[in-house]
């Protein structure tokens, strides 16, 4: 049977740039070794995107997590390689991926424009936060969001970086269970604790290195402008607006549509189903 590499120079024909997206070492090296062999004078750029450089890829873009919907997967790597000058607004990018798991299973030509441009890449990379600190907090919300607290559906708000200026611009609602504590979000337990405190009202704040600054904590940003999805409530808009006020980033579960969702600079920029995690 031809394999999906028999037919890529055709689609790749052209193309600015290719992005592999966690590809094998042997799919891998026959597909930087077919392109090396083509004789036209503009070859496209091959850039690998995966969770670890396995392939000992050079440019290559981490993903901090895998991206179930393979449309931010695609954004992820193609904001990813915009930042290293790889790919420009315009460009024809072809995108080769796994949709359903394992080995690479389809090609996916986009042009890129602010369709594609969402600023998921940003919401990682360029937070205050540690990029890895942002995946921590996502993952204990998404696991939130699987299990619930006992069953019943749990709603969460977490506030990551710039932790400071997010204390100037909230109130205590209740006496603070992480005073005086040096508890980072990632450690086990941790995720147990939040978890447990999550029942309760108000937001998480959590420092840019991932210290829990505090629980229970009552937003009052300056909401003008902030330019979020009509339907949300309170929760949402609390965690957007505190992301234009400040530079934090925002990760709320909702309590009623069961979505995780990231805001930053006032904006929605990743929405996931924890079910398909
Ligand atoms: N300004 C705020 N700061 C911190 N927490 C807030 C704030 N506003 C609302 N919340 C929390 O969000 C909870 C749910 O409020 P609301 O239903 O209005 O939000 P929502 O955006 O619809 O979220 P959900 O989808 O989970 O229902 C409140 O009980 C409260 O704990
Ligand atoms: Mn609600």
């Amino acid at each position: 049977m031809a394999s999906l590499t028999d037919h890529l120079a055709e689609l790749v024909e052209d193309a600015d740039a290719v992005l592999l997206f966690s590809p094998t070492a042997s799919f891998h090296d026959r597909f930087v070794a077919d392109e090396a062999g083509d004789r036209s004078d503009e070859r496209a750029e091959i850039v690998v995107v995966a969770p670890d450089n396995d392939v000992d890829a050079d440019p290559f873009v981490e993903l901090p997590i895998p991206f179930r919907d393979v449309r931010d997967r695609i954004r992820f790597g193609i904001e990813g390689a915009m930042e290293s000058d790889l790919v420009a607004e315009g460009d024809e990018v072809v995108c080769v991926v796994s949709v359903f798991e394992g080995e690479s299973d389809a090609v996916i030509r986009v042009t890129v424009d602010e369709n594609v441009h969402t600023g998921i890449y940003d919401l990682f990379v360029e937070s205050r936060a540690d990029p890895g600190v942002i995946r921590d907090v996502l993952e204990v919300a998404i696991e939130l969001g699987k299990k619930g607290q006992k069953g019943k559906p749990v709603g969460a708000l977490f506030v990551v970086g710039d932790a400071g200026k997010v204390m100037n611009k909230s109130r205590s609602l209740s006496y603070n269970p992480f005073e005086k504590s040096h508890v980072h979000v990632g450690d086990p337990i941790v995720n147990v604790m939040l978890k447990e405190f999550s029942r309760l009202d108000g937001a998480f704040v959590i420092s840019d290195s991932g210290k829990i600054a505090s629980a229970y904590r009552y937003l009052e940003p300056a909401a003008e402008g902030v330019d979020i999805p009509k339907g949300l409530g309170a929760r949402h808009m609390a965690g957007g607006a505190i992301t234009q006020d400040t530079n934090a980033t925002a990760i709320v579960l909702s309590e009623s549509d069961g979505l995780v969702r990231a805001f930053k600079g006032g904006r929605l920029v990743l929405e996931v189903d924890p079910e398909e995690y």
